[in-house]
């Protein structure tokens, strides 16, 4: 057994994916659970989406053996600090967030002398909060963790043991690393998703029917980007300033050479561009890294 008693910190999406997941693959293990929100640890009980769901962050921990923490990434050293009298010794402590550099001092401050392994399962979608989980999220998903130079080889190799049971695949990289590269893989996109989601509902001579009637598939598939929680992106970009200003820099360059190729006239350029791309979407979709989930792209995600 990797881990006998493991604590869920928030029970949204991914926490209640999480609960499910251990229900599914790691039977035996118990999980407690807690939300700051009472409505959630509500919802969260009659889902089961843990073991028993506990009125204080406190009595979640009280026993675990590893602790993850699935809130928004602003609110991980306030979730952290909770649970500081509270956590057992040796457990592990963990996270889902996005961003890693700020999300691993935030969780090291609050705990000083715990264990920490931080990690991302690269895995979602659009949709937030008790009801959106489901059990096969990770399946055939990356989860990258990101372990300080001075963490425990044995706590490491524990946590990708963990990951791995639930249907994902591990990568280990440092935290300023992860957050540049999904910056540009998943920060990035999502910027651009709200920034044409909202440039098109802003137009003056285009009515808000039009933009939803004549939506063809690319706009479409932007508003499901455009969708995901608000809370939650508002602290990614919060927290992973310095990457997405880097990778904005060069999305802006790389358009405004766009932008000349257009005025140009330029066909060869827009071509050679939009070759390269296809390339990339097709490795991408031979990867199965596209709709390796069943259910992908759905928006009832039940169980
Ligand atoms: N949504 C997605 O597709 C993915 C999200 N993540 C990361 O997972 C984390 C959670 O995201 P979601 O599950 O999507 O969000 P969510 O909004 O579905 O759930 C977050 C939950 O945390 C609770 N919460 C907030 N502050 C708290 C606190 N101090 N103590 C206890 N509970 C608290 C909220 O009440 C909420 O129920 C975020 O850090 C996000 O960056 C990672 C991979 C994918
Ligand atoms: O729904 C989508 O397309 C996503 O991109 C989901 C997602 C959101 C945030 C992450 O940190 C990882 C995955």
């Amino acid at each position: 057994m990797i881990f006998r008693r493991i604590a869920v910190i928030g029970l949204g999406l991914l926490g209640g994916s999480v609960g499910l997941a251990v229900a599914e693959n790691l039977p035996g293990c118990t999980t407690t659970g807690f939300d700051a929100d009472p409505e959630v640890r509500r919802r969260a009980a009659i889902r089961g989406l843990v073991s028993r769901v506990c009125e204080t962050a406190a009595e979640a921990v009280a026993e675990a053996e590893l602790v993850i923490f699935c809130v928004p990434v602003g609110a991980m050293g306030a979730a952290a600090s909770a649970i500081a009298g509270a956590l057992p010794k040796d457990a592990l402590v963990s996270d889902v967030g996005s961003s890693k550099a700020a999300v691993t001092e935030a969780l090291r401050a609050a705990l000083p002398g715990a264990i920490v392994v931080p990690a991302h399962p690269v895995a979602g979608t659009e949709r937030s909060g008790p009801d959106a989980g489901f059990a096969h999220l990770f399946r055939h998903r990356w989860c990258i963790l990101t372990p300080p130079d001075d963490a425990d080889p044995a706590a490491v190799s524990r946590l990708a043991a963990f990951w791995e049971a639930l249907g994902a695949n591990v990568e280990i990289m440092d935290a300023a690393h992860h957050d540049l590269v999904l910056a540009v893989t998943s920060h990035i996109p999502h910027l651009i998703a709200y920034t044409i989601v909202g440039t098109a509902s802003d137009l003056e001579d285009v009515t808000r029917s039009e933009v939803i009637k004549y939506s063809a598939g690319g706009f479409r598939d932007f508003t499901r980007i455009a969708a995901s929680d608000p809370v939650m992106w508002r602290d990614v970009f919060l927290t992973n300033r310095d990457a997405v200003l880097e990778m904005l820099g060069r999305f802006t360059e790389d358009l405004t050479a766009l932008q000349r190729a257009i005025r140009r006239g330029d066909g060869a350029a827009l071509h050679d561009l939009f070759t390269r791309t296809r390339d990339i979407r097709r490795s991408i979709v031979e990867q199965g890294q596209d709709d390796a989930r069943p259910d992908f792209g759905r928006s009832d995600h039940e169980d």
